[in-house]
């Protein structure tokens, strides 16, 4: 079995045609399209509300699209997400054993020493403080051995100090073939391509020309 973050097999890019997305039962983003090849990050931009978390959900697989299509990220992503994810009765250490069983991955020491979590590794998950739980949560994304990272606002709740560790595995899972497509407003300091959804702000329906709808 191999080791989480030691290189990727199999090389595939990701792809994402013409995607349209919805929250709520309303169309927010259309006409998006995206490539992401292995060891490349790419960045989403836009102001709040536009429309991130609902792309990034949709591209991990945890929504349906309204429109498009996504290759390349079925099995392959690993999804970090506003909601940690964190088994808060669990220890740090167990948490970690439990997603590296579930992606049928060996190892969370590198994991616990990414994130600087090994005087935490005995911990009640749920006894941790904002910051130190997003630090397992991305922890977490290195027991996955999952190639493409789909991270929404991975850094909230970081201080710098961490905020650098995060971008240093970043730096070592690009290095090792991965990929990363986030949504964050800061600059990690990583070479990574930009793209700007704001011109893919979904046309809502009409609701004056309702009635026309049934003529
Ligand atoms: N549960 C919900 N029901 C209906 N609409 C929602 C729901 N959650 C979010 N929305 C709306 O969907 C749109 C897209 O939200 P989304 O969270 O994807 O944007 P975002 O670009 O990630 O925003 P931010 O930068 O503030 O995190 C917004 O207009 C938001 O108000």
């Amino acid at each position: 079995m191999r080791a989480p973050g030691i290189g990727y097999a199999g090389r595939m890019d990701l792809v994402v045609s013409d995607l349209s997305v919805a929250r709520g039962g309303l169309p927010v983003l259309a006409g998006v399209s995206l490539r992401l090849a292995p060891g490349r990050a790419l960045v989403l931009r836009g102001p709040n509300g536009i429309g991130k978390t609902t792309l990034l959900r949709t591209i991990a697989g945890l929504q349906p699209p309204l429109a498009g299509t996504i290759e390349g990220a079925e099995e392959r992503v690993a999804y970090a997400g506003h909601a940690d994810g964190i088994k808060p009765t669990l220890t740090v250490s167990e948490n970690l054993a439990f997603w590296a069983s579930v992606f049928g991955t060996e190892g969370i020491d590198p994991a616990l020493a990414a994130y600087q979590l090994e005087p935490l590794a005995w911990r009640a998950a749920g006894t941790l403080s904002a910051g130190q739980k997003r630090r397992l949560g991305l922890a977490r994304l290195l027991v996955t051995g999952r190639p493409v990272w789909v991270l929404d606002e991975p850094t909230v709740s970081l201080d710098a100090e961490a905020v650098g560790w995060f971008a240093r595995a970043v730096q070592g899972h690009l290095a090792g073939g991965g990929s990363a497509l986030m949504a964050t407003h800061i600059d990690l300091g990583l070479e990574a391509e930009v793209l700007e959804l704001s011109g893919h702000r979904a046309v809502l329906p009409d609701l004056d020309d309702f009635d026309g709808a049934f003529a």
